[in-house]
């Protein structure tokens, strides 16, 4: 995360108010946190100074978030007394990953295993045995720092339990096991710290760097993200990363919005689109007005949520946190006891019993049990914010595990939610067709209906402008309609249950009147008390739906639709997804879904609900896991649900439930890998003999396995997202044969590859549908279409095709390709359509140089002639799409 603290320091940097004070938060990399014991010692060290408000530690990625007032304390007092601690702290730096502990191991490391393996050759020279005293004397240097801060505290740490172990051994006279707990513990240590550091850094690449500064779009005057009021209008410059959320005013380019999606394709972006903070420009200049303030930027809330998910603790997590917390004073005190009883009672071999003592200590420190619940956590949640689903806490990823039945809302979940008008009639001619669009549309205007957006679409596309200031009065009525007054009028819009609300005299006769109409969803709009129009919509569902439900059912968990549209409707969906669904609910206000969740509940157990309108947060609240879908999904389903899938990729649902599945069970083999290394060590000592280095390798080798086992769930994701998620394998198969070549976004991303290359297509024509730039837009939402975007031609590209960009000037036909081009009206793209100036793909694009993209494949006859070089101009194929024939070959190659 690039700390909102330090871009708020950057912000403050610009302002005096400072001696005012400010409460900021800082964020430090923290290297010499291992367990909950360092945690007391740092709430101990930085609660007490004036100034600081609250302290947050996240043992696995080693941070620690201290919220402090700036003028009364500063970051590098705060970091001064944690490193008198020995604690290692430092700033975390804007972008810089977390806390670069070194590839290599510090020199006290190192010096300790030399002098250790020196001291291996005593029986051939006695007096190197004093290396190995040596060896522990240098190695434990960090460690006596971190003690001596943990003992002044009052708080009893690994590093004290380990000094004893030390002293003790040397107090035995076993000088070698001295220097092997030392070198034990300190080599673990810093390959746990590696491996964190590992995961953190993916965190951070997970919110991509929002810039500090902004330009106004006026006057080009660079100005702090801080001094950025809602509605100014800046500039974003291709290649530039979109510094906040607004609305796209001039201007239209693509934009890679994976860093809130997880989904890694452009998304067209003309006037009136929305974008957000931290999506990258891929190409094309936009002028973009703020609709929120830095701090409320999604991407903002999306840090605060990751954060707060670190923070909260899961029922595990507590349960072992609790059980912890009285095990290491009881293991203290039954070592204390093991050396006192035999001492008191005269018993012969004391130095055993001093042993089985020192055994006792090490085993004290929790260490793999503490953090096997933690660990494990950040590591499921930072896969999940990488695949678009942002998890608010451990104990969701935990009840994801467990679900049973999952729930689907209809309208913009299984559906696309973005209906078209079948039919639009008025009754009777009561009215004129243009009046009634008039207000069906201006009161449509304030609705954020899926079938309000067709419906101002609808008036529109018959040239009637819709009028929102012209409405007097509204009422949302959910599950229903809405009422609108438009000119001394009042007007419902809606379905049969408005029908009653408004009093409508064909009451008994409106069922009869709505027959007739082709599409599935029925709307009726009733003008003081009258039915004067009616109007039926149709919507398809997402490509994906299918096949999630089908996932889910081979996982065991029945699928049941709750919607608030009509039966027809209902069954309509139903139809479409080949039956997959085994309950259908139709005609449901908001409370009728809570009801069917809690039955669902007490049927079958956990319960998982996605669901995208306002209709749907009480059910998403009540649901043991609620899902809220999509980036522009209502903001309370949003709020309420316990997870966002930030794309409309339903596929991920499914997804979400293996990851908490495979999260529950790390979580278990971790505890009992925990468990059981310390129950064999105790049992080992107990039985046959108490061999201190053992005890310390299974202390700190558990530790780091539990560590390595959770990034389990890391790397298991970086390969499903190298194989693209299955979702867009021909798109990326042909892609990650050519990772260096692609170009594509997608794939070269996907495949490892250092360069992100743009997509190969061209910006959508203007006009060309508001619904396509939503991330969970139709056109994004599946597979199959994912590869349509990244590479128009998709479709008739083999699964083995390589794609390889050359400037223009390097083809012979250029000037044809050249102005092939122009011809479509687009001078500036090129044969890439939109590529930033900054990769390769494109590189010449800005240059007023073209560019082509050639497919090769060697199954395709023709393409094999391409690898020949003597291709003809159909062997070859450019990615970019034909403007008006879309997606048509644009620049043919010789
Ligand atoms: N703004 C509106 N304009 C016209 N009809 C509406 C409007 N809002 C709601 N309705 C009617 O009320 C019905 C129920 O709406 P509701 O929002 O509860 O569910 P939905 O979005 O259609 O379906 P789902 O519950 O699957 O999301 C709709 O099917 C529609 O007939
Ligand atoms: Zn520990």
């Amino acid at each position: 995360m690039p700390g909102p603290a330090v871009e708020a320091a950057a912000r403050g940097g610009g302002c005096c108010g400072k001696t005012a004070g400010k409460w900021e938060k800082t964020y430090l990399d923290v290297l010499g946190i291992c367990c909950t014991a360092e945690v007391a010692l740092v709430e101990r060290l930085l609660a007490p100074i004036n100034g600081v408000r609250a302290v947050t530690v996240v043992v696995p990625s080693r941070t620690v978030i201290v919220d402090h007032d700036t003028a009364a304390v500063s970051q590098f007092h705060i970091v001064k007394v944690l490193n008198k601690a020995g604690l290692e702290a430092s700033v975390r730096a804007y972008g810089s990953s977390a806390g670069a502990p070194g590839r290599w191991p510090s020199p006290f490391i190192v010096a300790c295993g030399v002098l250790l393996a020196a001291s291996l050759f005593a029986p051939l020279l006695p007096p190197l045995r004093w290396l190995a005293v040596a060896a522990a004397c240098v190695g434990s240097q960090p460690m006596l720092l971190r003690a001596f801060a943990a003992a002044g505290k009052l708080t009893l740490d690994i590093n004290i339990l380990m000094l004893i172990a030390v002293a003790g051994a040397v107090a035995l006279g076993s000088y070698t096991e001295a220097g092997a707990i030392v070198f034990l513990f300190t080599v673990a240590e810093w390959l746990e710290t590696l491996a964190c550091t590992k995961a953190s850094a993916g965190m951070l690449s997970l919110m991509s760097s929002v810039p500090k500064t902004v330009v106004l779009a006026e006057t080009g005057q660079v100005v702090g993200m801080g001094d950025v009021a809602v509605g100014t209008v800046v500039a974003v410059r291709a290649g530039d990363v979109v510094p906040v959320d607004g609305v796209v005013v001039g201007g239209q380019s693509e934009v890679d919005e994976s860093s809130l999606t997880g989904e890694s394709f452009p998304v067209p972006k003309q006037a009136q689109s929305e974008v957000w903070a931290g999506t990258i420009n891929l190409d094309g200049y936009i002028s973009v007005r703020t609709t929120a303030l830095a701090e409320n930027s999604t991407v903002a809330k999306m840090e605060r949520l990751v954060e707060e998910a670190q923070n909260s603790r899961s029922r595990t997590q507590r349960l072992i946190d609790s059980c912890a917390k009285h095990y290491t004073p009881a293991v203290v005190v039954l070592a204390a006891g093991v050396v006192l009883v035999p001492v008191l009672l005269g018993a012969p071999d004391l130095e055993h019993w001093f042993r089985l003592s020192l055994v006792l200590l090490v085993s004290a420190c929790p260490c793999a049990l503490v953090l096997s619940t933690p660990v494990a956590t950040f590591c499921a949640l930072l896969r999940a914010a990488r695949m678009g689903l942002l998890v608010k806490g451990g104990n969701v990823l935990e009840s994801l595990g467990e679900v049973r039945v999952a729930a689907f809302d209809k309208t913009g979940t299984i559906t696309r939610g973005e209906f078209s008008i079948k039919d639009f009639l008025v009754v009777r001619d009561k009215v004129q067709m243009s009046q009634l669009l008039y207000w069906v549309s201006s009161i449509e205007s304030k609705s954020s209906h899926p079938m309000a957006a067709a419906l101002v679409e609808y008036a529109q596309s018959k040239s009637i402008q819709p009028k929102p200031e012209d409405v007097t009065e509204t009422c949302i009525y959910h599950g229903e309609g809405i009422y609108g007054a438009i000119n001394g009028k009042h007007i419902y819009i809606g379905n049969e249950r408005i029908m009653a609300r408004s009093s409508c005299r064909q009451q008994e006769a409106g069922h009869r009147e709505t027959d007739g109409l082709k599409g599935v969803s029925v709307g009726l709009v009733i003008c003081d008390g009258d039915l004067v129009g009616k109007f039926s919509l149709s919507d398809t569902c997402r490509t994906g739906a299918a096949e999630a439900i089908l996932q889910l059912r081979s996982m065991g968990i029945k699928s049941v639709m709750l919607t608030g549209d009509s039966e027809a409707a209902a069954k309509h969906a139903q139809e479409q997804l080949g039956g997959v669904l085994e309950e259908l609910h139709s005609g449901l206000l908001p409370e009728d879904k809570v009801r069917l969740i809690r039955g669902l509940q007490a049927r079958h157990g956990a319960t998982l609900m996605v669901g995208d309108g306002m209709n749907d947060a009480p059910a998403l609240a009540a649901a043991d896991v609620g899902v809220s879908m999509g980036l522009s999904g209502s903001a309370a389903a949003i709020e309420t649900s316990h997870a966002t899938l930030m794309s409309g990729d339903v596929l991920r649902v499914p997804k979400a439930v293996r990851l908490g599945r495979r999260t529950r069970r790390t979580i278990a083999v971790n505890v009992a890998s925990s468990v059981g290394a310390k129950a064999a060590v105790l049992a080992l000592a107990v039985a046959w003999r108490p061999v201190l280095w053992v005890a310390v390798l299974a202390d700190v080798g558990t530790c780091l396995l539990v560590v390595l086992h959770s990034m389990l769930l890391l790397r298991d994701a970086a390969r499903a997202r190298r194989r693209c998620g299955g979702a867009s394998k021909a798109c990326c198969a042909t892609a990650c044969k050519a990772p260096k070549t692609a170009c594509c976004a997608t794939a070269s991303k996907a495949c490892g590859a250092t360069t992100v290359k743009p997509v190969a297509t061209r910006p959508q024509p203007a006009g060309a549908g508001k619904k396509a730039d939503r991330p969970g837009g139709d056109k994004h939402g599946n597979g199959k279409d994912d590869c349509h975007r990244c590479c128009h031609k998709q479709s008739k590209l083999p699964e083995d095709a390589v794609v390889i960009a050359i400037p223009v000037r390097a083809v012979e036909h250029r000037k044809d390709a050249a102005a092939h081009e122009k011809a479509e009206g687009n001078a500036a793209g090129g044969c890439c359509g939109g590529a930033p100036a900054s990769a390769a793909c494109c590189a010449e694009a800005h240059g007023g140089e073209d560019e082509v993209c050639i497919v090769i494949s060697a199954r395709s006859p023709c393409c094999s002639t391409a690898r020949s070089r003597s291709a003809s101009p159909k062997d070859a194929m450019c990615c970019g799409s034909g403007g008006k024939d879309g997606g048509a070959i644009s620049a043919l190659v010789c």
